[in-house]
Order: C-alpha cells, then structure tokens, then sequence
C-alpha cells in the first residue's frame, strides 16, 4: 500500500486549533510569524501551543524574509521541528538558516506559470523540502494563505528529489482532485480550511485531511 499522504495544517492559533489538527490525523501544524497576516501568532503564543502539541505532529514555524535576531529569538524560546522559509529568501540564506539552526527548512515557491519551476530548482540544492505554492497577488499583503490555486497541470507528474508539498487555495472539496493530478504526497493549507480569516473551522480540518487520506 501507498504512504498515506501527509497534511499540513497552517496559521493555528489556539491548543482547539492544534488539538483538533493532531485528532484528525495531520503531520504538521503551522505557526504564522508575519505580522499583517490574520493567522500571525507571538513567539509567546507559539510556544504554548508547541509545548502543548502531541508527540508526532510536527511544528513549523512560517516566517517571510526574518532575519538571524528574530530566528535566534524563536528557536530559542519554542520547540519548532522545521522553518518554513516563504519570503524571497535566495539559495544562499536557505542554505545559511539551515546551518545555523540545525533545523529542517522548507522554502516556499510561488508558482504561476511554467517559467516559475525553474525557481523550484534553484532551491532543490539547498532546501530539505519545498512547498510549491500559488504566486501571490502582485501588490497584495500576504505573500502566502491567499486561497489562490494554480494551474495544476503544470506540475502534473514532475519529481524533484527532495520532499515537496502542495499549497495554494486547497479546500476539503478540492484537494483530493488535486492529488490526483500532481502526484502530490503532502499538501497543505491555510484559508481553505477557515469559518474567518484566521480562524479554523474544526469540521473542515477533519474534512481536509480525511479527503487528503482518501
Ligand atoms: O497564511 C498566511 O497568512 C501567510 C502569511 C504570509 C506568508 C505565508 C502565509 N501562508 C502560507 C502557507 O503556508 C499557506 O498554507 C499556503 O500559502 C496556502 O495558503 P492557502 O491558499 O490559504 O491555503
């Protein structure tokens, strides 16, 4: 049998979110450091809810062009399995952030059009995953969580030889479609799953994650 496929859940907020999250059988949750985001929790926040998480779900914490003093100050304060790096961060900071954390990093590509996968490459070197990701609006706020497909065909059957995820205006109604036509093993989410920007609605969690299992 297959691998089951691995879901992460973004931009929680509150031990319901997490607890709710880890019951449904996600991999990894996700913690939003950006401040204009509806999802942006405190270091302080976090790390409550990380020390609170159960054994096997891994926490990530999302950070967009961070600097060594913000890092050094959230990797010392919460318990975090892996950064996810979802800003314009080149090769060579991926590749620094690594090593001064000695965590997993997982950079976030935007993608629009076929030309973007050349960026995907550039990172494959460097990066522990990749998560392939909708391009955001030009001018909007928010770099990432803007329930924003793409067009899935362009990825249709690619393989890169470090673990990526799908992102990008995933919804329990859509993520199984999206599956099938990407070969995607991870997938993740942000909006697509909330009752209000920022806030989960439990029973879409459950319904996100058991599609994505389906
Ligand atoms: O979610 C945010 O608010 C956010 C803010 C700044 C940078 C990235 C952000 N989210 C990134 C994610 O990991 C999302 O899960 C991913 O972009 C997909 O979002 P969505 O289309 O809303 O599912």
């Amino acid at each position: 049998m297959a691998d089951r496929i691995s879901v992460k859940i973004c931009g929680l907020r509150t031990a319901d979110e997490v607890a709710a999250v880890a019951a449904a059988g996600a991999s990894y949750c996700g913690f939003t450091f950006f401040g204009k985001s509806p999802r942006c929790v405190t270091p302080a926040t976090a790390r409550e809810l990380a020390l609170g998480a159960p054994v096997g779900l891994a926490k990530v914490a999302l950070t967009v062009n961070a600097d060594d003093a913000f890092l050094d100050a959230l990797t010392a304060h919460v318990p975090l399995d892996m950064l996810q790096l979802h800003g314009s961060e080149p090769p060579e900071r991926v590749a620094e952030v690594k090593a001064r954390y000695g965590l997993p990093v997982m950079k976030a590509v935007g993608v629009a059009e076929a030309a973007d996968l050349a960026t995907v490459e550039r990172y494959v070197p460097v990066a522990d995953q990749i998560l392939v990701d909708a391009k955001p609006p030009k001018g909007g706020e928010l770099p990432g969580g803007n329930g924003l497909t793409f067009d899935w065909r362009l990825i249709a059957g690619r393989r890169w030889p470090v673990p990526w995820m799908l992102a990008g205006g995933l919804t329990p109604e859509n993520v199984g479609e999206a599956i099938a036509m990407t070969g995607a093993r991870q997938v993740d989410v942000a909006s697509g799953v909330e009752r209000a920007p920022g806030v989960k609605d439990l029973a879409r969690v459950r319904s996100f994650v058991t599609a994505a299992h389906a």
